[in-house]
């Protein structure tokens, strides 16, 4: 069936929102003691927290620390859910059981994460094309999806503008928000979670953010946001309002109805004040209760009372006696309730994937090839590097003579230089997925693909631009500079010894690089085991007279492997001249201990493949460990 533009628009409008419920939430965090140890001392960040969040605007609001984006994260299922001491949460009447949580609710985290070199439609392509369902939603269709999103957040006038990234001035922060916005309306979910989605815009363009919550609240959706210190015109757009003060709820109900609230229990709002400064003013002790306040009754001496989280503060208790509290323990008596919360959030947070394994790879492959023509630096950075270090080895080591000893000084010497070249020379590919971590994070997240689509998608799109055809290039130019054996097999198996040195190298750049957030820890990480194999290669140190316990290190050593297997393709076959004495290439290999047979050839390329699978492998499994919860 063919939808037109309007057609599409009114599918997403007519979905309607669900009512979210929770009840007595306990979330605790445990700080940690040392760089590594955890297990420092238990805090309790949200204490025995309820409430219920109906189709409109809910806004959580509270000072900084009060627990606010606590809140809206465990209620969302992305809190860690090991800090979950208790507590159940409800869609609908019906405790939430499984993933089909995340699939009908989106969850617009405060930092914007959007793909700076893409414009916000490309952006906006890629989450349709890897969140809807592709047996359902054809290419056409995904694309008027689109196009209905981008109406319906008023991004028409920016659709094709870039987002923007370091070096490249995108799109304002307002339609930036907007954007992040639209990748999660992409899914039309019914119920929205949003994380302080005014902070760090100005007032205006917070104002127009505000409004489009509202008008898609007033489509039918849930919107949950938390918010803090927004003006007196986006307060009006509440519905319902939730205040916290430390990790609990000192009012929940009504946004019309807060002010008369406080009021009730003495504390005054002054005529022309802004209600929200009144209510901040409040928790934190600028606005005291007055005389004539009502007396609170034995509910915050009782042992059993649920605000013993901040005995001084009389607030939480006055809250637990309103009629507010009473009326919503009513409504949450009526829910049903199965099995322990905690695995529930747990399978809530297993991702599930709409599209198949190789569509995700062509997607994601397909955003990488953008992403590298419109940042090309590191690709022409790695060519330049290439061609600049094949010449300087070809001019240093030009037309290598047959004549001892310079034919076998400078021809390891040269195969030294080559393989620290391809090792050190591909530094940058630890960047590969440090650079992108938190778009990864947020997008495997959230199901738009399997981390192998990614993994697989990265590692193609580095090493054809960065490493092969570099490689092609410097290999070319410094066999022919160099002199070495003309012949064209030789030449093969010189350029798959590089390759597979090069291969080796990137890999383990890939490894650290999937195992830590920084560059300054990576390059630690990464320099320190390259100098020890460069140590153990058997150019600087002659591995036969080195302490046997201590000689196994190359066994491990890329370096080893590829200057043996250069020195083999070069030297087997060749006659070397001393004198007028002819001396075979053979007779360097032996005395260095070098097995120079078919297979003694071959070991060395399996080596450095099994390196490059075994970094491979162990990559995979850094990011598919990586930690999701927020
Ligand atoms: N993973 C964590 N580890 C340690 N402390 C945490 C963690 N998560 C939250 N907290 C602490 O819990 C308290 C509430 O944090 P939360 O981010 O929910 O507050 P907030 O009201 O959203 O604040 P803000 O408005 O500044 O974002 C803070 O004191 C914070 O330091």
């Amino acid at each position: 069936m063919e939808l037109t533009d309007t057609q599409d628009v009114v599918i997403q409008l007519n979905v309607p929102g669900p009512t979210l419920a929770f009840r007595n939430i306990s979330y605790t965090v445990t700080s940690t003691r040392t760089f590594l140890l955890k297990g420092g001392e238990e805090k309790e960040i949200l204490r025995d927290v309820s409430g219920i969040m109906k189709p409109g605007m809910n806004a959580i609001l509270g000072p900084t620390g009060s627990g606010k984006t606590s809140l809206l994260d465990v209620i969302a299922g992305w809190k860690d859910p090991r800090g979950l001491k208790g507590g159940q949460i409800f869609m609908d009447g019906k405790e939430v059981i499984d993933s089909r949580f995340h699939q009908c609710s989106a969850y617009v985290i405060q930092e914007d994460i959007l793909t700076g070199t893409l414009s916000v439609r490309e952006n906006l392509q890629f989450s349709a094309s890897l969140r809807l369902p592709q047996s359902r939603n054809n290419e056409a269709e995904k694309k008027l999806k689109v196009n209905g999103v981008i109406q319906e957040l008023g991004l028409q006038d920016c659709a094709d503008t870039k987002i923007g990234t370091e070096f490249l001035r995108g799109i304002s922060g307002g339609e930036k928000k907007r954007c992040s916005i639209g990748m999660e309306l992409i899914t039309s979910p019914s119920l929205i979670f949003l994380d302080e989605p005014t902070t760090g815009l100005d007032a205006n363009t917070a104002n127009a953010i505000m409004q489009l919550l509202h008008q898609l609240s007033r489509k039918g959706r849930t919107v949950i946001f938390s918010i803090h210190q927004p003006r007196h015109s986006i307060f009006r757009l509440f519905d319902h309002l939730t205040l916290m003060n430390k990790g609990e709820i000192i009012y929940a109900g009504p946004a019309e109805e807060a002010t008369a609230y406080f009021n009730s229990i003495g504390y005054q709002c002054e005529p022309f004040n802004n209600p929200l400064d009144f209510f901040l003013d409040v928790i934190s002790g600028e606005i005291l209760q007055s005389e004539s306040r009502p007396k609170l009754g034995e509910c915050i001496k009782m042992s059993s009372c649920r605000s013993s989280f901040s005995d001084k503060n009389p607030l939480p208790a006055y809250y637990h006696q309103s009629s507010y509290y009473e009326q919503l323990q009513d409504e949450l008596q009526d829910l049903q309730s199965f099995e322990s919360h905690t695995q529930k959030i747990l399978s809530a947070a297993k991702p599930t994937y709409v599209t198949s394994f190789f569509h995700q790879l062509y997607v994601v492959s397909c955003r990488n090839v953008k992403n590298l023509l419109r940042n090309p630096q590191t690709s022409i950075g790695q060519v330049l590097l290439g061609t600049f270090f094949s010449i300087l080895v070809g001019l240093i080591f030009y037309q290598i003579p047959d004549t001892l000893p310079e034919a076998l000084q400078n021809r390891v010497g040269a195969f030294f230089f080559l393989v620290i070249n391809q090792v050190f020379g591909n530094l940058s590919a630890v960047e590969l997925f440090i650079h992108e971590r938190k778009l990864f994070i947020h997008e495997s997240s959230r199901g738009y693909y399997r981390t192998s689509a990614y993994f697989l998608a990265k590692v193609f799109s580095d090493l054809v631009p960065n490493r092969i055809i570099p490689l092609l290039l410097f290999s070319s130019i410094s066999y022919f500079m160099m002199g070495l054996k003309p012949d064209a097999g030789s030449f093969f198996l010189y350029v798959i010894t590089l390759g597979l040195t090069n291969l080796a190298a990137v890999s383990m750049a890939f490894l650290v690089s999937a195992s830590v957030d920084t560059f300054a820890v990576a390059n630690i990480l990464i320099a320190l085991p390259f100098v020890f194999m460069m140590v153990f290669g058997g150019f600087l140190v002659n591995l036969n007279s080195m302490l046997s316990w201590l000689a196994w290190i190359k066994w491990i050593s890329i370096f080893k492997y590829g200057m043996d297997a250069l020195t083999i393709n070069e030297l087997k076959g060749r006659v070397f001249y001393l004198n007028f004495t002819s001396v075979p290439g053979e007779t360097y290999m032996q005395q260095q201990g070098i097995s120079y047979s078919i297979w003694g050839f071959w070991e060395n390329e399996v080596a450095l493949l099994c390196l490059t699978l075994v970094f491979l492998s162990f990559a995979y499994i850094q990011l598919l460990r990586v930690n999701r919860w927020k």
